[in-house]
């Protein structure tokens, strides 16, 4: 019989937590052997720690997590190019180690950031709009994040320019926020989960490409895989893209 995976989860009385928890325990080849939350201290003894807590908080588990040679699942949100820079500066220290930094874990959502980053190229105008449950509490969304980030290499690879729309702003802050060059937008309302909208547009046309979070069990099938992939997958691997078959 082959060893099980011991997971412990960071966050694990969180939204996100308590899902991942629940999907790690019913789970026949993983062991959930802590439930971690605010205040706990974090123990080396599980194989891979799952990261759902806050932007403030999750580099400091990371660095925690490299010095005891325990593999991340890391979907908390806030990963900028830098943040991502810093920490494959950390594993650079620990060549055994994996981290998975998955910004959106729905399969529909890294298809919706493929997809985008394919149409890129093609369109001079781009605006990416995220919509969110209220209780959120960073803005932009990792997702948004990561989509600006892929669609402003895209553009940069095929050669295009700044996106030429207008920024005049009457009052601050109705263009949006400005990532990586491209306009994000961050809406806030009851009965959302997790939504984006990525919008292009070009001479006499629009493509408009969305994935809806309607549960946050959409996020579990891609938890599970990042946990599974990440002990045999050293360095750091963003996105779930390159986990998918
Ligand atoms: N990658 C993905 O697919 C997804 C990512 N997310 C991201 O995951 C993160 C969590 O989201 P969500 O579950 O909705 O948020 P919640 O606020 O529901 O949960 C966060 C949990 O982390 C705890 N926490 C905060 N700071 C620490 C700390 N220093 N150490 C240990 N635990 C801590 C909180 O405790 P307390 O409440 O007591 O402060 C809370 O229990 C966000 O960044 C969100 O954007 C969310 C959905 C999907
Ligand atoms: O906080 C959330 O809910 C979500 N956070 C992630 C993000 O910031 O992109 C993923 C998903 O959008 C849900």
């Amino acid at each position: 019989m082959t060893s099980q995976i011991r997971v412990g989860v960071l966050g694990a009385r969180g939204r996100m937590g308590t899902e991942a928890c629940q999907a790690v325990s019913a789970a026949s080849d993983l062991s959930l052997v802590a439930s971690l939350d605010v205040g706990d201290a974090l123990a080396p003894d599980f194989d891979v720690l799952v990261d759902f807590t806050t932007p403030d908080a999750v580099m400091d588990t990371l660095r925690w997590c490299v010095s005891h040679g325990v593999h991340a699942v890391v979907g908390t949100s806030g990963f900028t190019t830098e943040r991502l820079d810093e920490v494959r500066s950390l594993l650079a220290s620990a060549p055994g180690v994996g981290i998975v930094v998955a910004p959106n874990f729905a399969v529909g959502a890294v298809l919706m950031m493929e997809f985008s980053a394919r149409a890129a190229r093609y369109f001079e105008s781009v605006e990416v709009v995220e919509m969110h449950h209220p209780q959120k509490i960073d803005a932009p969304s990792g997702t948004a994040l990561r989509t600006a980030q892929l669609i402003a290499s895209a553009r940069a690879s095929a050669g295009l320019g700044p996106v030429p729309d207008a920024t005049t702003e009457e009052m601050a802050g109705a263009r949006g926020t400005d990532v990586e060059g491209i306009p994000v937008h961050s809406l806030r309302a009851r009965g959302l989960v997790a939504h984006q909208e990525v919008l292009f547009g070009a001479a006499g046309e629009t493509l408009t490409i969305r994935h809806d979070s309607f549960d946050r069990k959409s996020f579990m099938p891609g938890v599970l895989l990042a946990v599974r992939a990440v002990v045999t997958r050293p360095g750091l691997t963003v996105g779930l893209g390159p986990l998918l078959d």
